[in-house]
């Protein structure tokens, strides 16, 4: 397959204090390949969302190197970087914060492909109609306000709104997070089914396992800024390796109760340490039961540890 976005020992650190550093992405080495799923998962505040932001190119990389179809991407204003905002797309968890309130959704979808010159008024007018009807909304919503929809209405807007401007690739940060569980399933059959007629390319972040195992052909786990492990979804699921993919796993709720009481409780005790000034060794090694000595001062590098299957742990050779 071939690769559409090449990450190369990326980090993102944010100043927030005399001295402070906090590592929100660390080093993270990670290609998406054309046409695939690259689910990302991980607790709150494991760097998700800015690896999303450094891949859109909304952030710059404070260390390593971004590429898009083998060219680099950066933030400075050339055509390479216009182009580029063209053909990366967001979609927000929350799309009624990301819907300008005094705009109407015909103005909404239409912005991008005036910013982009893509066709004449009347053109983005008519695409503004078959857009609204390819996200199962109809043409009379186009005169209508952002307030006057549903949240799974107004998340398909965010997504009318990303297809606009004929996209490669987008970026779903947790695009059902903030809907009703009868609407999620709804969202994600029309994001798979826009991904089979058009080739896209997604990189979806989420809490849910299941909803990713679902939808992605890869998975990268991350943890406190870092890739734990990386590997197809089937693989993932039936060889976890990496310590916290497991607890996360563990804490996915098994439909049937006496499983489910089982289950070994405390799969998940102990805090999240601090991303600022981060402290060498593993960071999962004060939340993980096999932790050595070792895992305290060394930092696990990832490794591929059966076909296609990479983790970061010293527990795997
Ligand atoms: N602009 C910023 N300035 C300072 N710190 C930031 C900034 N953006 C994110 N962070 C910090 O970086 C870390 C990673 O945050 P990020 O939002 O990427 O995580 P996440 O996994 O997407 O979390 P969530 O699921 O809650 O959105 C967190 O510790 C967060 O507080």
């Amino acid at each position: 397959m071939d690769k559409l976005i090449t990450l190369d020992h990326v980090s993102k650190h944010f100043h927030v204090g005399k001295n402070q550093t906090l590592v929100a992405v660390n080093d993270v080495t990670l290609d998406i390949y054309k046409g695939e799923t690259l689910g990302v998962v991980g607790e709150s505040g494991c760097g998700k969302s800015t690896l999303g932001r450094m891949v859109m190119g909304i952030y710059n990389t404070t260390k390593g190197t971004m590429k898009y179809n083998g060219k680099v991407v950066s933030l400075k204003h050339t055509k390479d970087r216009y182009e580029y905002s063209r053909k990366a797309q967001i979609i927000f968890q929350d799309p009624y914060a990301s819907l300008n309130p005094r705009m109407t959704v015909g103005s909404i979808i239409a912005e991008g492909m005036e910013i982009h010159n893509m066709y004449d008024k009347e053109k983005r007018m008519q695409r503004v109609y078959e857009l609204l009807e390819t996200v199962g909304l109809n043409k009379e919503h186009a005169n209508r306000f952002p307030h006057e929809f549903s949240g799974g209405q107004r998340q398909r807007i965010g997504i009318a709104r990303a297809l606009a401007v004929e996209p490669e690739f987008i970026v779903c940060d947790e695009p059902i997070s903030a809907l009703d569980v009868s609407i999620q399933s709804q969202i994600i059959n029309l994001l798979k089914d826009l991904q089979a007629e058009h080739g896209f390319t997604y990189m979806f972040i989420a809490h849910d396992l299941n909803i990713v195992k679902y939808i992605s052909d890869r998975i990268a786990v991350m943890y406190l800024g870092n890739l734990v492990e990386l590997a197809d979804s089937d693989e993932i699921y039936a060889h976890t390796l990496h310590p916290y993919s497991q607890a996360l796993l563990a804490s996915v709720p098994i439909p049937d109760p006496d499983k489910e009481a089982q289950k070994e409780a405390s799969v998940l005790s102990g805090d999240v340490p601090s991303p600022i000034n981060p402290k060498p060794g593993c960071p999962f090694a004060n939340r993980c039961k096999h932790a050595t000595e070792r895992c305290k001062t060394e930092s696990p590098k990832l490794k591929e540890v059966r076909p296609g299957h990479f983790v970061a742990c010293h527990l795997h050779k």
